[in-house]
């Protein structure tokens, strides 16, 4: 898990160190760290710098000094001023100076760029001759080494405006919001992490990666039966849906559901013609999934309302998420895309969208239920307003039938005992690095169908028996 940090948090994590530690150089540590990645990119050929009036040119001039010494490197001094140090390491070492026009004319045979323009102090948007060389980089595939964050973004938000494209972006201590939040961490390319020493405190936004995914999956032990490794009832489907009812039993099953329970509208027939390891009809178990493909139906508020009064922790989806009981419902977990969130605020779209964090955890506060809020970003906010991300996947999910999917994901998860929160990250996420690994336009239910492989890769557990 990482922990995501605001530019106020960073900026106090630096402070800190400052105070306790005057003797670290923060600056030298993030040029080193800058300069590696640059090498490490490209090994040689020439580096154009384009370097900013603050502290983010300052690692970008401390970066060139190391880079001079063994490769050509040029500087364009944006504003005309820059760090008075970095300047004269990078000249020292033999970096030459260069304007917008010859840095523009240079990219033709360049080998990185580093944007070291802005970085935790930028302002959205670029100024007209930073633009017009961060769309000449873009046009002729330069690779962009971005320090700290592509310049043009705001670190505190997933937005984006004018701004580089780069293909490695450097960032210390920890990711910032712009490094995790689509669309802005498309503009970032391959993240790389540098520990510059800081410490870094618990917040209350993190993201999980696949090392979590695989350290919390629940894997059978010999002392497992079916009932402990959970049952999931499936209310979902309709009989003008019945798609929904498979899909979100291709999700449960695949998931490692104990046991399947199906008690929705669809035809029993079909589900047990692709799925006969379903049990058809209400019994024991852990939780239950409501609201999939229920389409427009009179009775959803009784049905949701039979999981609470039954205690049955529940996973909320779709047409049900209109029709929640009263009272909190702790151990619930929501699933709306950002539309169904919209809906359930009584705001507009692209209101949640432009405040993602601020919706997801409000719903969260006020229902008692963790919420995941889906879509090319996936957040799981709690009732004590901590967010986890999910781990990120390609956009080859976003298709009909994903959510149909996920929700069976994750009622699986929550009958085999884990938190609603944790349901969620976790259904979110395997979804996500099944889809990665397996990049292609696989239907939801192909897709999840290759889970079970690559569930097993990830908690890698290998045979007891060992060939003789
Ligand atoms: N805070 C920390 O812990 C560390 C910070 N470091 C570096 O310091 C950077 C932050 O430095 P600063 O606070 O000096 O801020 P920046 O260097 O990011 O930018 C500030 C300067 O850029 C100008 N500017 C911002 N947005 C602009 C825009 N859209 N158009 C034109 N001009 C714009 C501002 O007017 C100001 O002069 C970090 O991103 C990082 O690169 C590192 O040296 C290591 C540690
Ligand atoms: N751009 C994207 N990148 C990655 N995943 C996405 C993207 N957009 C949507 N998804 C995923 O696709 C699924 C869509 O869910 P939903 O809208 O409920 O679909 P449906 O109701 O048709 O099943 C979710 O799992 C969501 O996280
Ligand atoms: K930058």
């Amino acid at each position: 898990m990482r922990q995501i940090l605001t530019s106020a948090q960073l900026r106090a994590a630096e402070r800190h160190i400052f105070d306790t530690r005057p003797d670290v150089d923060l600056m030298s540590l993030a040029a080193r760290e800058v300069a590696r990645v640059t090498d490490l990119v490209e090994p040689t050929g020439k580096v154009i710098v384009a370097v900013g009036p603050g502290n983010n040119g300052g690692d970008g001039l401390f970066a060139a000094a190391l880079l001079a010494e063994h490769r050509p490197v040029l500087l364009w001094l944006v504003n005309g001023r820059a760090h008075e140090e970095g300047l004269i390491a990078a000249v020292v070492a033999g970096a030459q100076e260069v304007d917008a026009v010859s840095a523009i004319g240079a990219l033709a045979d360049c080998a990185v760029v580093i944007d070291a323009f802005t970085g935790l102090g930028s302002r959205p948007g670029l100024p007209p001759q930073v633009a017009t060389f961060a769309a000449a980089c873009e046009a002729q595939a330069v690779q962009v080494v971005a320090v700290d964050l592509p310049s043009g973004l705001d670190a505190d938000l997933g937005r984006v405006s004018t701004s580089f494209q780069a293909t490695h972006t450097v960032t210390f201590a920890a990711p910032k919001p712009c490094h995790v939040q689509q669309p802005a961490a498309a503009r970032c390319g391959r993240i790389h992490i540098a520990d510059i020493g800081l410490d870094i405190q618990e917040t209350n936004q993190r993201i999980a990666e696949e090392a979590d995914i695989a350290g919390w999956w629940p894997s059978p032990d010999e002392g497992s039966d079916k009932y402990s490794r959970g049952v999931v009832t499936l209310d979902t489907g309709s009989e003008s849906y019945p798609g929904a009812a498979l899909l979100s039993c291709a999700g449960a099953l695949h998931a490692g559901a104990g046991m399947v329970r199906y008690t929705g509208r669809a035809p029993s027939g079909l589900i047990l013609s692709r799925f006969p390891s379903v049990v058809i009809g209400d019994g024991r178990a852990e939780a239950t999934v409501l609201g999939s493909g229920w389409g427009d139906t009179d009775n959803a508020a009784s049905r949701v309302e039979w999981a609470k009064l039954h205690n049955l922790p529940a996973v909320v989806d779709a047409d049900a998420l209109y029709s929640l009981p009263r009272g909190r419902l702790d151990g619930w977990l929501l699933t709306p895309h950002a539309g169904e969130l919209a809906r359930l605020l009584g705001c507009t779209r692209a209101h949640v969208e432009a405040e993602p964090l601020a919706c997801v955890r409000e719903v969260s506060r006020t229902s008692g239920a963790a919420v995941l809020l889906k879509g090319a970003t996936q957040y799981v906010a709690e009732p004590s307003g901590r967010v986890t991300l999910a781990v990120r996947g390609p956009a080859w999910t976003a298709r009909a039938g994903s959510g149909d999917v996920l929700a069976g994901i994750c009622g699986a998860l929550l009958a085999a005992g884990l938190p609603a929160w944790k349901a969620g990250v976790m259904g979110a996420s395997i979804q996500a690095i099944t889809a990665g690994r397996n990049p292609g336009p696989y239907t939801p239910d192909e897709l999840s169908a290759r889970m079970p492989s690559t569930i097993a890769e990830l908690v890698g557990q290998p045979s007891s028996v060992s060939p003789t």
